[in-house]
């Protein structure tokens, strides 16, 4: 069987995209992974299925991850599939249908995306974390980091506050930390400079992927993992290895995201 093929990217974050609501798209965690292959394969940091959803959201959207593993929530892929949607129905803001809830997407001057990703959920449970802890500071620490904040942002975050990233060998530490016994899902562990009250330098090493250009779920809980820090404002610049995303935790708990989407190539693969 063969099957048509976007590839996609919000700041160098990159996902293959298939469209399986007319014809269901069969996939197994072989499968996902041997398309992740960036040697053998096309390659992604996510793939995404666009599925068709009930009443009240304009589409379903599958994750995995390069590892095969599904996730809960992806920014940067879901301001992607929604830019789609948009276009192909011709409405300025589309509802994205994920496993953690539904996300309202809406068109921004200059081609931007802006994306609700709901709330930062901050319980321990919500994290989740193996046992009760103050998800503010968490007794962790591996070589030169330590004490991180969590939450969930539909997905399981912890951020590291450095402070300087340039002196951090990141790929040392970020695979014995997503899989930290403090993380019964593992998670997605974000690395931290303030450099400015509205500016954040930020890079994730992400759950089943690893090092990313940019990861939008993790943007937003670095920002409000440094703003309940005192570190920031609730509305400031995060910058990644692949460029900026806007963020802002609103009074509500909602957390928006706003960055620039792009179509890289189309293709077809044999499934
Ligand atoms: N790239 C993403 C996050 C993707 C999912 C993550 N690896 C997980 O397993 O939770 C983003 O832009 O948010």
């Amino acid at each position: 069987m063969t099957t048509p093929f976007r590839k996609m990217h919000g700041l160098g974050n990159d996902f293959v995209v298939l469209d399986g609501r007319q014809t269901p798209v069969p996939l197994t965690t072989e499968s996902v992974v041997a398309i992740g292959d960036r040697r053998r394969g096309v390659g992604f940091d996510q793939l995404i299925v666009i599925e068709p959803a009930d009443d009240g959201a304009d589409a379903f959207m599958q994750i995995r991850n390069p590892d095969g593993s599904e996730a809960g929530a992806c920014g940067n892929a879901t301001r992607c599939v929604a830019s789609l949607l948009m276009e192909e129905l011709r409405k300025p803001s589309v509802t994205v249908r994920t496993i953690s809830g539904d996300l309202v997407a809406t068109a921004r001057d200059g081609g931007l995306v802006e994306v609700d990703m709901g709330e930062a959920r901050l319980g321990w449970r919500d994290v989740p974390l193996a046992r009760e802890a103050d998800t503010l500071r968490l007794p962790l620490t591996l070589g030169p980091v330590s004490d991180p904040a969590a939450c969930s942002m539909g997905n399981p975050h912890a951020t590291f506050f450095v402070p300087s990233l340039d002196a951090l060998d990141i790929p040392a530490v970020g695979p014995a930390l997503e899989h930290d016994a403090w993380f019964p899902e593992r998670a997605n562990i974000g690395f931290t400079e303030v450099l400015a009250p509205d500016h954040l330098r930020l890079v994730v090493w992400e759950r089943g992927a690893g090092l990313t250009l940019a990861c939008g779920s993790g943007a937003c809980a670095t920002l409000v993992n440094a703003h309940r820090r005192g570190l920031c404002n609730r509305t400031a610049t995060v910058s990644l290895p692949g460029g900026d995303l806007l963020i802002q935790w609103r009074e509500d708990g909602h957390v928006l995201m706003t960055g620039p989407v792009a179509t890289a190539f189309l293709g077809t693969l044999e499934l």
